[in-house]
This record gives structure tokens, C-alpha cells and sequence, in this order.
């Protein structure tokens, strides 16, 4: 470009040809005295780069023209030349004519021209490449300032030479020296993981097979101190023009931090991930724009029954979401104003229709740039269901808390302080529950005994609960109550508890005393019943026996007690029973045992009798007939004078018998001996009695056999008329014929019958009998409709059969007799019970036409009150009376009277039991005309009566 400023224009050398080169120079070029420092000459390229023309400047020095903006510039820069003799290049800073400021750098030396000391200076505008310099050295700051802040570092490698250079910011990052660095490739990349070492080679191979040439790789760096740093690598490769890889340079850029973050973004992201799609809770994300579902997760699928593919891409209106529209948006406004909604009770329905209380919470959220609503949902339709049923069963709970019929309190198990105690506490104890809450059971002293207190709270320590404990309790006024306690443990908001139930048993246990009392007592009287008795009775011979003594049974019935309680009703009955026990308790001991075992019957057990047992039987009758003395004492009872007497019976402990059973039944046995000797009497047992009982058996397991064995027959006794002995009709009597015994006397086995209830069969078999009997008769012509009756005995609880009337007129009509042709004959016994019963029956059956005969009138208790009511036909005047009427003239009077009586009520009298003329003599003359008796005839067979009947021609006449 310019010849070598270092050779200075020789004029001796051919001036022309320096001085041509001199002028011609493309620096600016001057020669100063170097003493003065005046111009001598300067070329073209001076007055062309600074301004100054060569007249101005020849002869004026470089400070006269300002040329030096540093005059300390220009003394170092005399000092340097004369000092060495030149400069080779001193960078200076000059100033043009015009002002403008150029970097320059003089080259130059000393001569010596004319004598004179001169100096020849080449003046190389240096301006533009410093300008150059700068902007390079600015952009290479910059670069380096950008790679820096970038924290960029940069690495060259020369392939061929496998040399790499790397700024020092790169060998930082590989932990080498913080310089720049200049080696071996492999020194340079020797912290790289080995797997990735393996890869970058693998990646470089496939760069260098080419086209490509960018090259992009990450790699981690192992640091000494274990760590590891991720380095990101991004370099171009460059060919030679074979294609070779020749170079590649790039840059390197820590990334750690970056692939850390981006990691735990991908951790946090699978983690929502999983959240979203393990969530208990259902999720769903739904779009703002159009409220479509953009992602919904599993249990949002389960619980509201849709399927991800059917819901995502339809919004909640489309699918019936919401119950509630309004709420819906409600809650949307108030989720875009605030930006999310926390625990928002909603409704929503299932895809089945069903509905679902949910919590929800919801906040805004991008998704894809698009703003979405994030929704979680609790669902708590079970929670509310189970809290409302937990409410009601609360609010029941209370209400049996507080309606209990117990007694129930809740108290606090460390102090016992009462928390809660219900209206049955106020009840059983007296203290409201305002006056106890707050004090303790010890307190207000409520266990009336501390024992009892001790144990249930040692029960409790022990078992943790108490169940059915029986304990005294005191009522504030004092009053002991008998409770049953049970206690259980509660926790009542985190605080131990107990709750304390207590029943009042005290009407319970007195139930139960009064229970078990008429268990073992009769009702009407109070006395011990049987099953006491017997239990007495077993004490007393285990103890009679090992202290060798006595005692007595003493069975006691009450004649004809029966027959007043049917004429003159239960309540006298009764009156009559009570008034007998009062009299047999005042007059045995008080260890000895009255007890009633039904009915009539009393039994008197007496213990302790020393003695042999001759002294024993005597002295035992001797307190027996007492008993039947003060009995028989007249009593009088509703305006009635009565006189009731017992028949005893007595066995002797252990004499009679060993068990209770035997003793009661000897005793029984001997009291029906008295019974029959007469009645009123007492009987000791004796072996004897016991057979007289068996045969008793005997015959009632006899009877309950003959029906079917057809014992039974009937016997007819006629009934006359005595003014023309012409039979006007007849009594059918029931006899029975034992298949080896013979004939059995029906004052015996018609007891039996009635006692064992067998009297409403055969009665049955009677009436059968005696209609067909009738029936036939009258068929036979052998007696009349209009001057014959038959007549029947119907007893008591035949009667009172609740079918008897319809059966006996089944009967009439099924055997064709014409019922005014049957007479029953009715006991006082079977009228008085039940008065109106018995008439509407009576008039019933006569209304179809039977008749009614009044047996044994006389013997019970006759009162005109009812005999006026009772729809009878006649009168049986009892044998009895009949039988002593002649000589006697009280049953004579007897006799009139009823005579009388019947006469004045218009009825028909017949005598029973005439077997003397003058019997019948006396009853005509009282105008008794009718009689039944042995004096006409005993009761004969059927056979005999027909015969006894007048012929059908002697009816005829
Ligand atoms: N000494 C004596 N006795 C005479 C005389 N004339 C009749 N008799 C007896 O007096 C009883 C009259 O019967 P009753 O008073 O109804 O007394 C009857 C009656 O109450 C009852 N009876 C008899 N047959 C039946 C029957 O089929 N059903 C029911 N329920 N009771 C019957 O048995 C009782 C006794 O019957 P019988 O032994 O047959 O005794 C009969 C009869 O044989 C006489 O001149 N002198």
C-alpha cells in the first residue's frame, strides 16, 4: 500500500525521485527542525488529512497549528526519537485545522539536512481502523458482555489438530482453571459423564457423515464435589472443501437450573396428573368461553355417572348438570368477579337424574390459553343425609332422654357432677333438674346406702359398665325407693361420661311380692291357697318327723254350701267363706296353717301335737268339733239368718300318710265319710275309708264306661191321680246295671255322675231315652196328649249347657214327640243361678210347649219371690215332708203351706214318696190330689209300666 516510512526522502539519492515519492506518500509526511520544531517541508497527503496548507504551515511548528491535543503526547513521543533515534509507530492523537480529532501513528527518524538536525515523521491516519479497532473491540465486549450475561461459554476445536479453545467462562463450567483455555480436546471435555461422553461421540459421528451441520447436545458435567451440572452444547460444524469436518465452534450454556426446573415441572405435572386422576374428589376443568368440559377426572366419571368420551366437548347445560340453573349463574358471576369460589353447596344431577349435594370449590385457570374453570367436588349427599339422620336420631334420642319413664342422668365421670338428668330423675328423685346440674349423686345424697353406692362403682372400675343393679334410692322427701340401676360409659364432646339409667321397681317388686303372694294365696280369702299348703304341709313332716311329733289335716267342707251359693248368689257365698275363715283362723294357733283350696273347702294343718296317737286323734277331734261348733254358729248376712255346718275329715301326721298328697287325700277321704254319715260331722281316717274311697273310683270309672256299654236303662215310676187312680203320668229314673256287680243304687252313682260332670252326657242319653220312650207310647195309643206327662230330671249343669235349649228341641224333633207331652223337673238349685238366664230358657221351651216341674220343693231355700217368676206347671212336694206328714205335725204344716202356695199361683202339685194310705189321706185333704209313690208303684222297666197302663180300649172308653 505505502512504501516503509522508515526510509526518510535522501536528497542525495536522486531528489527528484524521493521527493516525488515523498510528495506522492499516502501518509502525511513532514521534515521539522528538530530544534525548533518548524515545518521544512510536508507533503500533499499532510495538508490534505489536517487542513493547514503548505504556506501556512512551512515554517510554523505542529503546537503553532494546534495540531496536538496533548502537548505531554508530543514531549514523550521528542523524548522516544531522541532517545532511540526513531519511532516505529507511536500512537498519537492529532487535531485538523478543522478541529476533528484523528488517531494517529508517526513512524519516523532523525537526519541531518543542510547541517541541521532534522527529523522526517510519517503521520499514518490511524482514525478509521481505530475506529474500526474500537467498534471491533466494542462488539466483541459486547459479545463477550451478551455471552457473559448469557452465561454462554464459547469453544472453538480444530478438529485436524484436535486442539480446543475454550473462553474461560467455558472452562469454568467444565471446573478447569477460570481462564481461557487452550488444550486437548479430550482434556477439555474429561468431566462429561461417561454415558454421555459415549453419546456425544455418537452424535458428533452422525454430524460428521453430514449434510447437517448445526449440532445441538446436552451433557452433564461431573463435579469434584459430586454434583452434577447439566450443559447444553450448541455448535456448527465447518468443512474444508472436501467436505471434512475441519472446525466446530459453539457455545456452552449451563443449564442445570433450567433441567432441574423443567424436571420439577414435570414432577409437579405428573403429580397434578396423578392428583387430578387419583383424586377421591371428582375434577373437571371446563371452558369459560362455551362451558364445555375440557378434562374431567375418574371419580368425577363414578360419581356423576358419565363416561370421559361422552361428557368432554358438552357443556353442563347440555348434559343436565346443574339442578339449579339460577345457582348456576349465580355462582359463574360470582366466580368471575372474584375468581374462584370456595365450598359452594351445590346440587347437581347424576346422568341417571339422581341428585347429589356436593361441596364445590372452583378457581380460574389457563389451559391452552384458553381461560378455564378448575372444579373440585365433594360429595356430600351421604355426609348430610347421615347428618340430618344423625339430627333426627339426636333430636329422638333427647326426646327419649326426656320422656323416659327412668330416671336418667348424664354425669361427668372424673367429678360426677350431674350434666343432664331427665324429667323421670324429677319424678323418682324430687330435685328439678335445675337444682342439680353441677352437684354430685353424694351430693345431694341420692343411694340411701353408701355400700351399695361403693359396689356399683366397683362394678363399673371392673366390668366398665353396670346392668340391672338393684339399689336404694332416696327421694328428697326421704322416701327409700328400690331402683334398678344400669350404667354405661359415654364420651360426650371428648369428655368421659356416664349415663346413669334408674327404674323405679318398687311397684315392680311389690307386683311381684303381690304375684307371687296370690301365687301362693287365695284371693277371696287371703289364706294360703293349695300350693302353699302343700308346701307347708312337706316342711312340716320333715320336722314333725325328726322331732318326733304329731300334727293334723284337717279337711273341711261346708254342707250344702253349694246350694246357698246357687239360691242366694256369689257375693253371700263369699260373705259366708270369709266369715269361715275369720272363724277357723281365730280358733287355730298361729303356727298352725288355715288354707282354702276352692270352693268350699278348707283344710286346717296343726302341728306339734305331742303325744300317742290315740291322745293325738282325741285331741284333734276334740279342736275339730270346736271348728265344727263355732262354724255351725248362726251368721246373718244380707237380712239372711244362716246356719252353716262342716263335715271334717282328719288325718293324722305321720300316722295317715307320709307325703302331702297321701295326708290330703286321707283326709279328704274321711271328710266324705262324714259327709256321708249325715254331713255336719267329723271323721278320723281309717284304713277302712280308704276303701269306701277306691270304690268311689271304682264306680266313677264304671260310669265313664257304661254309655258306651249300654249299662243304662231307664225305670218309669207312674204318677196318680188319687181321686180315680188313673194314671196321669210318669217319672222317668235312671238306673244303671254293673256288668258284674248288678243293679247300682242311683242315690250313690247319680252323685258320682254329677261330681265327675258325666251327668250332661248321660242326662243327654236320658232325655234321648225317654222322648223315644214318649214318642212310642204315645204312637202305641197307649197314653194321651192331653192326660199324660213324662217327666225327667234335668240337673243343674245339664241345664246350664249353653245349647241345652237347642238341643233338647233338636231332639223333640228328631224323636216326634210333641214337647207338651216332657215335664223337666228343675231343682232351687238350678233357678237361682242366674235367674233371668234360666226363665228366658224356661220360656223358650215352653213357648214350644215343655212343662216345668219344681223337684223337691221344700228342702232348699223356697221363696215366693222368685216361684211367682219362674214359668214352672207344678210342684213335687218333697218325700221327706210326705214321708212324716202323718205324724208329724210340723211336716204336716209344711205340707199345707206349700199346698197353699201352689194352689194360690195356680199350680199343679204332686207328692212324692206316698207309700201309705194315710199319707195319701192326709195330702187329699189338702187337696193335694196327684202322688207318686211305692203305694201305687216303685219304678218299674218299661215293660212293667206298659203294663201298668190301662189298655188302648179302656183309654179309649
Ligand atoms: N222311699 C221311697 N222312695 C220313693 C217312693 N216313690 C218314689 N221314690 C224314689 O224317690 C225318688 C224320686 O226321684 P227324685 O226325687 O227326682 O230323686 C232322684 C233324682 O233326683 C235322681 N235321678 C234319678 N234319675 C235321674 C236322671 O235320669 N237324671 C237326673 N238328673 N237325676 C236322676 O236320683 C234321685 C233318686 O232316684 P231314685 O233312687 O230312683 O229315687 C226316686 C224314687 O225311686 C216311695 O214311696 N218311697
Amino acid at each position: 500500500m505505502s512504501r516503509d516510512p522508515h526510509t526518510p526522502p535522501h536528497a542525495s539519492d536522486g531528489q527528484d525521485k524521493f521527493a516525488k515519492a515523498f510528495h506522492t506518500a499516502p501518509d502525511a509526511m513532514v521534515i521539522t527542525d528538530r530544534d525548533s520544531g518548524k515545518f521544512l517541508e510536508l507533503n500533499a497527503s499532510f495538508v490534505d488529512r489536517f487542513g493547514w496548507s503548505r504556506e501556512e504551515a512551512l515554517g510554523r511548528t505542529s503546537v503553532q497549528l494546534g495540531l496536538w491535543r496533548s502537548l505531554d503526547e508530543r514531549q514523550r513521543m521528542l523524548d522516544k526519537i531522541t532517545a532511540e533515534r526513531q519511532i516505529d509507530g507511536f500512537d498519537v492523537t492529532l487535531i485538523t485545522r478543522a478541529g476533528e480529532v484523528r488517531s494517529a501513528r508517526v513512524y519516523g527518524c532523525q537526519i541531518e539536512q543542510d547541517g541541521r538536525p532534522c527529523l522526517v515523521l510519517t503521520v499514518r491516519d490511524m482514525t478509521r481502523v481505530r475506529a474500526q479497532e474500537s467498534a471491533l473491540r466494542d462488539s466483541q465486549e459486547r459479545l463477550d458482555l451478551a455471552l457473559d450475561s448469557a452465561q454462554l461459554g464459547i469453544w472453538d476445536w480444530h478438529i485436524p489438530s484436535g486442539l480446543l479453545y475454550g473462553s474461560a467462562r467455558a472452562a469454568v463450567l467444565h471446573e478447569l482453571p477460570d481462564r481461557d483455555f487452550h488444550g486437548p480436546f479430550g482434556e477439555f471435555f474429561a468431566c462429561v459423564d461417561k454415558t454421555d461422553r459415549q453419546r456425544m461421540r455418537q452424535a458428533y459421528a452422525r454430524l460428521a457423515r453430514g449434510p447437517e451441520n448445526d449440532y445441538q447436545f446436552t451433557y452433564r458435567a461431573q463435579l469434584d464435589s459430586g454434583e452434577v451440572r447439566y450443559l447444553e452444547s450448541r455448535a456448527r460444524l465447518y468443512r474444508d472443501s472436501h467436505g471434512k469436518p475441519l472446525r466446530m465452534a459453539g457455545t456452552l450454556l449451563d443449564i442445570t437450573e433450567r433441567v432441574l426446573r423443567e424436571r420439577s415441572l414435570q414432577a409437579s405435572e405428573e403429580k397434578f396428573a396423578s392428583l387430578f386422576q387419583g383424586s377421591p374428589d371428582p375434577i373437571c376443568v371446563s371452558r369459560v368461553r362455551d362451558g364445555e368440559f375440557v378434562e374431567v377426572n375418574p371419580s368425577f366419571c363414578s360419581t356423576f355417572g358419565w363416561l370421559a368420551e361422552d361428557i368432554i366437548g358438552r357443556s353442563s347445560h347440555q348434559v343436565t348438570f346443574w339442578a339449579d340453573h339460577h345457582q348456576r349463574s349465580r355462582l359463574f358471576e360470582q366466580l368471575m368477579r372474584d375468581h374462584s369460589l370456595q365450598n359452594v353447596e351445590v346440587q347437581f344431577l347424576t346422568r341417571e337424574g339422581q341428585t347429589i349435594t356436593c361441596m364445590v370449590a372452583s378457581r380460574l385457570i389457563w389451559v391452552d390459553r384458553q381461560l378455564c374453570i378448575l372444579s373440585s367436588f365433594r360429595d356430600v349427599t351421604r355426609r348430610l343425609q347421615a347428618e340430618a339422620a344423625l339430627k333426627a336420631s339426636q333430636e329422638k334420642f333427647a326426646k327419649a332422654f326426656h320422656s323416659s319413664p327412668d330416671a336418667i342422668t348424664i354425669t361427668e365421670r372424673e367429678t360426677g357432677r350431674y350434666i343432664e338428668v331427665n324429667e323421670g330423675f324429677h319424678r323418682l328423685t324430687g330435685y328439678r333438674t335445675d337444682e342439680v346440674i353441677g352437684q354430685t349423686a353424694l351430693g345431694i345424697n341420692i343411694w340411701a346406702d353408701p355400700d351399695e353406692r361403693l359396689n356399683m362403682i366397683a362394678a363399673l372400675n371392673r366390668d366398665g359398665f353396670v346392668h340391672h343393679l338393684e339399689m336404694r334410692g332416696r327421694h328428697r322427701d326421704g322416701t327409700i325407693k328400690t331402683v334398678d340401676v344400669s350404667v354405661e360409659p359415654i364420651e360426650l364432646g371428648g369428655v368421659n361420661c356416664l349415663l346413669l339409667t334408674a327404674r323405679d321397681t318398687s311397684e315392680l317388686r311389690e307386683a311381684e311380692a303381690r304375684i307371687q303372694h296370690l301365687a301362693y294365696h287365695d284371693a277371696l280369702t287371703d289364706l294360703p291357697n293349695r300350693a302353699l299348703l302343700m308346701d307347708r304341709l312337706k316342711q312340716q313332716i320333715a320336722l314333725l318327723q325328726r322331732h318326733s311329733l304329731r300334727g293334723a289335716l284337717l279337711f273341711l267342707d261346708l254342707d250344702h254350701f253349694k246350694h246357698i251359693n246357687d239360691s242366694l248368689g256369689h257375693s253371700v257365698g263369699d260373705s259366708i267363706l270369709q266369715m269361715v275363715t275369720a272363724r277357723l283362723e281365730a280358733s287355730v294357733r298361729q303356727e298352725d296353717t288355715v288354707a282354702r283350696l276352692g270352693g268350699d273347702e278348707f283344710v286346717v294343718l296343726l302341728t306339734g301335737i305331742e303325744g300317742s296317737r290315740l291322745e293325738t286323734a282325741q285331741q284333734v277331734r276334740q279342736l275339730a268339733e270346736k271348728l265344727r261348733d263355732l262354724l255351725a254358729e248362726p251368721m246373718l248376712l244380707d237380712g239372711h239368718r244362716l246356719q252353716i255346718t262342716p263335715s271334717i275329715g282328719i288325718a293324722l301326721i305321720p300316722d295317715d300318710g307320709a307325703t302331702p298328697d297321701d295326708l290330703l287325700k286321707r283326709a279328704d277321704i274321711a271328710m266324705y265319710r262324714a259327709k256321708d254319715a249325715g254331713r255336719n260331722t267329723v271323721q278320723l281316717f281309717h284304713e277302712s275309708m280308704q276303701q269306701a274311697a277306691s270304690e268311689r273310683l271304682r264306680l266313677e270309672n264304671g260310669l265313664r264306661m257304661a254309655l258306651a256299654r249300654r249299662e243304662f236303662n231307664l225305670h218309669y215310676q207312674p204318677q196318680v191321680d188319687a181321686r180315680d187312680s188313673r194314671i196321669v203320668g210318669a217319672e222317668a229314673l235312671l238306673r244303671w246295671r254293673h256288668p258284674t256287680r248288678g243293679p247300682q243304687s242311683p242315690a250313690s252313682f247319680i252323685r258320682v255322675l254329677e261330681d265327675s260332670g258325666l251327668i250332661v252326657e248321660v242326662g243327654q242319653w236320658v232325655l234321648e231315652e225317654a222322648c223315644r220312650t214318649g214318642a212310642r207310647l204315645l204312637a202305641e195309643g197307649r197314653i194321651d196328649l192331653e192326660n199324660f206327662s213324662l217327666s225327667v230330671n234335668i240337673s243343674p249343669r245339664q241345664f246350664r249347657q249353653s245349647d241345652f235349649v237347642e238341643r233338647l228341641l233338636a231332639l223333640l224333633h228328631k224323636t216326634r214327640l210333641p214337647p207338651s207331652l216332657l215335664k223337666l223337673e228343675i231343682t232351687e238349685g238350678i233357678v237361682i243361678q242366674q235367674l233371668d238366664d234360666t226363665i228366658a230358657r224356661m220360656e223358650r221351651l215352653r213357648e214350644a210347649g215343655v212343662q216345668f216341674a219344681m223337684d223337691d220343693f221344700g228342702t232348699g231355700y223356697s221363696s215366693l219371690t222368685y216361684l211367682k217368676r219362674l214359668p214352672v206347671d207344678s210342684l213335687k212336694i218333697d218325700q221327706s215332708f210326705v214321708r212324716d206328714a202323718p205324724n208329724d205335725s210340723n211336716d204336716a204344716e209344711i205340707v199345707r203351706a206349700i199346698v197353699a202356695m201352689g194352689h194360690s199361683l195356680g199350680l199343679e202339685l204332686v207328692a212324692e214318696g206316698v207309700e201309705t194310705p194315710e199319707q195319701l189321706a192326709l195330702l187329699a185333704e189338702q187337696g193335694c190330689h196327684l202322688y207318686q209313690g211305692y203305694l201305687f208303684s216303685r219304678p218299674v222297666p218299661l215293660e212293667d209300666f206298659i203294663a201298668l197302663l190301662p189298655g188302648r180300649e179302656q183309654q179309649a172308653t
